[in-house]
């Protein structure tokens, strides 16, 4: 089974994947952690994130880099969504999640192009929202909690920036697939989330499996 998980930051998309490879006992990448290595090793080489020529070099970075809690940080997550906008960058990160998408077995990824793009034949598809307000609060507290002192309209602004040059790329944008189940988390609690999304998989999984 492959499960499709996208959503803009802090929907709580990762949170939900990982609670679904969990249930479903399946191995899970996280996209964003790919674009994110590329937004460091462009920094760590002192390239320029805009110039696609140069990002595309920072493309072969080496795995061991993923392990890094650095690449989670707010600014990496920025310079990620200038990278990720590069045609030459998504197709040459493209093959590797293909290919986790299709190992035996099954596989669940989250990203941003996992139902349109990547998987865009998954047995299940979620699209995971909330409003901004919510997601810059979320980012805020995690933020805060590691030390940040950035402020929630800060906050706020650059959850709207990174939105809009997702959203607004011509490759592959962040939107929903036309056969996914949106789930929007503003007012649920995690528990209640991932219960919801269960659902949401199991009837997509059932209707695939009555066709
Ligand atoms: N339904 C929810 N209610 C409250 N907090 C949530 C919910 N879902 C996720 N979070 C929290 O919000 C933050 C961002 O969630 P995460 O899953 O990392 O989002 P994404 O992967 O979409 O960026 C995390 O601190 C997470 O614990
Ligand atoms: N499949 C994906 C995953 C991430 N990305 C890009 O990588 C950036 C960081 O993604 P992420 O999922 O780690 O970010 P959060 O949603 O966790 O904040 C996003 O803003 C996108 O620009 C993408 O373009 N395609």
């Amino acid at each position: 089974m492959i499960i499709a998980v996208d959503g803009p930051a802090a929907s709580g998309k990762g949170t939900i994947a990982r609670a679904l490879a969990h249930h479903y006992g399946l191995p899970h990448l996280d996209t964003g952690l790919l674009y994110r290595a590329v937004a460091a090793t462009v920094r760590n080489m002192h390239l320029d994130p805009t110039r696609e020529a140069d990002a595309v070099a920072a493309c072969s970075f080496d795995d061991s880099l993923l392990a890094d809690p650095a690449l989670r940080d707010d600014e990496t997550g920025k310079l990620a969504s200038v990278v990720s906008a590069h045609p030459l960058v998504r197709s040459a990160l493209l093959q590797r999640q293909k290919r986790f998408a299709q190992q035996p077995g099954g596989a669940i990824l989250d990203g941003r192009d996992i139902g349109t793009v990547i998987a865009p034949d998954a047995d299940a598809k979620l699209f995971v929202k909330a409003s901004p307000q919510v997601r810059a609060r979320r980012r805020h507290n995690e933020l805060a909690a590691n030390g940040s002192t950035a402020t929630f309209e800060q906050v706020l602004a650059d959850i709207r920036a990174r939105d809009e040059r997702d959203s607004g790329r011509t490759t592959a944008p962040l939107t929903q697939a036309a056969d996914a189940a949106a789930l929007d988390t503003s007012s649920l609690t995690i528990d209640a989330a991932v219960a919801r999304a269960i659902q949401f998989v199991d009837a997509q999984v059932a209707a695939k499996v009555r066709s």
